[in-house]
């Protein structure tokens, strides 16, 4: 598979739910299918802090969330986990600055798609060098999903990448609701991340609709 075009990842970046059995009141796979049937248009298993599952357990439910994915056409994305990612013949990967080094990832992937989190502009240049297809920038607003997040930055490093003609995919994440999205897009991110605001929405399929709106409400 050739490498993810810059375009079809910017189209896949709007809607990136984001999800791990931590995150979930009702079985994962519940809320990924009623998440798809809102309209996400990308998926990232992320199973991570207090209770997360591990070896079989977590293969097993990352297995059931990737076939729904691939069922439905949504590119599945595993966080961290380059192991799993490369068992599971997974789309991508998405990494942070203390996972494994971005140009070893690369190495391992071939032409997977590869995010990164970055917080600034250097560490989007050594992002750039290693090869990365999309940046994940935040915590925009405040965020009770991530225990060790870095301080709330708004959409300030956005602003000022596109300000320094940086034109990589950038998705933003932290604290992202209908209610703020167009301010991520207005501010030059292609999409938002979104944990909480889908995974225990009242109305999972309402919510995703609903940033959905708000993203695609802003011309740009
Ligand atoms: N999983 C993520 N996905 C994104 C994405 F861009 F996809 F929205 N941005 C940020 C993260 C955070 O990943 P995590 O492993 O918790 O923290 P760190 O970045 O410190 O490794
Ligand atoms: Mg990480």
């Amino acid at each position: 598979m050739a490498r993810i075009s810059k375009e079809n990842l910017k189209d896949a970046l709007k809607v990136y739910f984001i999800m791990g059995s931590v995150n979930c009141t009702i079985h994962p796979t519940e809320v990924l299918r009623q998440a798809i049937a809102g309209g996400i248009t990308m998926f990232q298993f992320r199973e991570k802090g207090k209770g997360a599952l591990i070896g079989d357990e977590k293969y097993k439910l990352a297995k059931e969330l990737q076939w729904i994915c691939r069922d439905n056409q949504i590119p599945f994305l595993v966080n961290d986990d380059i192991e799993l990612a490369m068992a599971l013949d997974a789309d991508g990967v998405h990494i942070g600055q203390e996972d494994e080094p971005a140009e070893y990832v690369r190495k391992q992937i071939g032409d997977k798609i590869l995010g990164i989190s970055v917080h600034s502009y250097e560490e989007a240049t050594a992002a750039i060098q290693s090869g990365a297809d999309y940046f994940g920038i935040g915590p925009i607003f405040l965020t009770e999903t991530k225990e060790d997040a870095k301080p709330v930055q708004g959409t300030t490093v956005i602003q000022e990448f596109r300000a320094n003609g940086i034109t990589m995919p950038i998705v933003g994440i932290g604290g992202i609701t209908p209610e703020n999205a167009a301010i991520v897009i207005s501010a030059g991110a292609d999409g938002v991340s979104v944990i909480t605001a889908i995974s225990k929405a009242a109305s999972i399929p309402d919510a995703v609709i609903e940033l959905k709106k708000s993203v695609f409400s802003v011309k740009n």
